[in-house]
């Protein structure tokens, strides 16, 4: 199959690397001529991949009209704040060249403001004149280590009925297994919303915290993770699932994942900004704490942790008030709010 992959950072190029080891012909876009030009001519990504071979198979181009030219699977891997002007730009271009594609994105977060998720942001930009479905490929898959073609098991899911399986059958090797799923808001809110978690996780591990405190943050942050996505239309189970759970634990434990080190350095004392600067590749936690924040108000779901992170990114509250917080909050039951979600599910 043609495929284009569209973004040359960490995860676009570990896909196009996947993509080609499945024998399709792939094309992967990027803005910044001297990556494009390292793929070609160095194949390799050192400033995002570092020390990984990439096979001479992958073909890197500076114009996105060049590498969707002859695409029928479009993967956008860029970060969500890019999302809508990438796809408006694609749109354009299928257009003009009467240009029918399937689209895959695989970025984890949600849009400042709109508060929407990325395959909405694509349906707004996008109509069936120059796409045939919207899907999503998440779960646990840092970039590293798919490139070095370790195990990895993610999940597939699509607006329409077919997407989700088609894309299945396109990644799917024996190191990189594809499920499928037809929850798409949960497997959208499973990648998005775990980013907040691990970055809080960073933060506690910054702070020496210990062991007790990560393990209550993950097993309770996934259950306001669920919380908010069940209240906006997701299955439950998904959350237990690769997306959720799975993804919440390779973001929150690994020293691969940005927003865990970003959390790191905020508790070193960095500001936000000087924190996703030194990174140089997205952090999309930080936009995506906002924009949860302010879903829970809307939708009037509890989600401490994310309200406490929230206020300790913009709000510049210290760690002792984060600490008291979250520890002295007025008490509750384990499973209340949890049982609540599931009579809602399944009455
Ligand atoms: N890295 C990972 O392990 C995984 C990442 N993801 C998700 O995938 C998405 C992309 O992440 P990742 O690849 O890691 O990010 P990186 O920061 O590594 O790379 C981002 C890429 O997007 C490009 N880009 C940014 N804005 C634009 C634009 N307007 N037009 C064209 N290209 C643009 C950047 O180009 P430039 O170099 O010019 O800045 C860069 O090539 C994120 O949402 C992330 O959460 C999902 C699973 C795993
Ligand atoms: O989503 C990821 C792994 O599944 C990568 O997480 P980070 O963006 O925190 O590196």
């Amino acid at each position: 199959m043609k495929i284009s992959v569209i973004g040359t950072g960490s995860f676009g190029t570990s896909l196009a690397m996947v993509l080609v080891d499945n024998g399709h012909d792939v094309h992967i876009y990027g803005r910044n001529k001297a990556v494009v030009d390292e793929i070609n001519t160095q194949h390799t990504n050192n400033s995002y991949l570092k020390d990984v071979f990439i096979p001479e198979s992958v073909k890197a181009v500076s114009s996105m009209e060049d590498s969707i030219q002859h695409a029928e699977v479009v993967v956008l891997a860029v970060p969500v704040k890019a999302m809508r002007k990438v796809t408006q730009e694609l749109h354009q271009h299928l257009k003009v060249m009467g240009k029918k594609v399937l689209l895959v994105h695989v970025a984890k977060g949600l849009e400042l403001d709109s508060h929407l998720r990325v395959s909405e942001i694509i349906s707004e930009e996008t109509n069936e004149e120059t796409v045939k479905d919207i899907c999503v490929l998440s779960g646990p898959s840092h970039a590293e280590e798919v490139a070095r073609k370790a195990p990895t098991t993610v999940s597939a899911a699509s607006v329409g009925p077919d997407g989700a399986k088609i894309i299945q059958d396109v990644f799917m090797n024996q190191y990189f297994r594809v499920y499928h799923n037809d929850d798409m808001t949960g497997v959208e809110i499973g990648g998005a919303l775990k980013n907040i978690i691990a970055l809080a996780i960073g933060v506690l591990h910054g702070l020496n915290f210990g062991d007790n405190a990560k393990a209550a943050i993950i097993t309770r942050g996934l259950q306001e993770i669920a919380r908010l996505g069940t209240r906006m239309g997701a299955d439950p189970l998904t959350f237990l699932g690769l997306t959720g759970m799975g993804d919440l634990i390779v973001t929150a434990t690994s020293m691969h994942s940005r927003n865990y080190r970003c959390g790191i350095m905020l508790a070193e004392g960095r500001s936000v900004e000087e924190a996703q600067k030194e990174m140089g590749m997205v952090v999309e936690g930080v936009n995506t704490t906002r924009a949860a924040y302010e879903l829970a108000t809307q939708y009037k779901v509890e989600m401490p942790i994310t309200e406490v992170l929230y206020k300790y990114l913009f709000e510049d509250i210290s760690q002792e008030e984060a600490f008291y917080a979250l520890m002295m909050r007025e008490k509750t039951g384990e499973t209340d709010d949890l049982k609540e979600v599931l009579q809602q599910q399944y009455k």
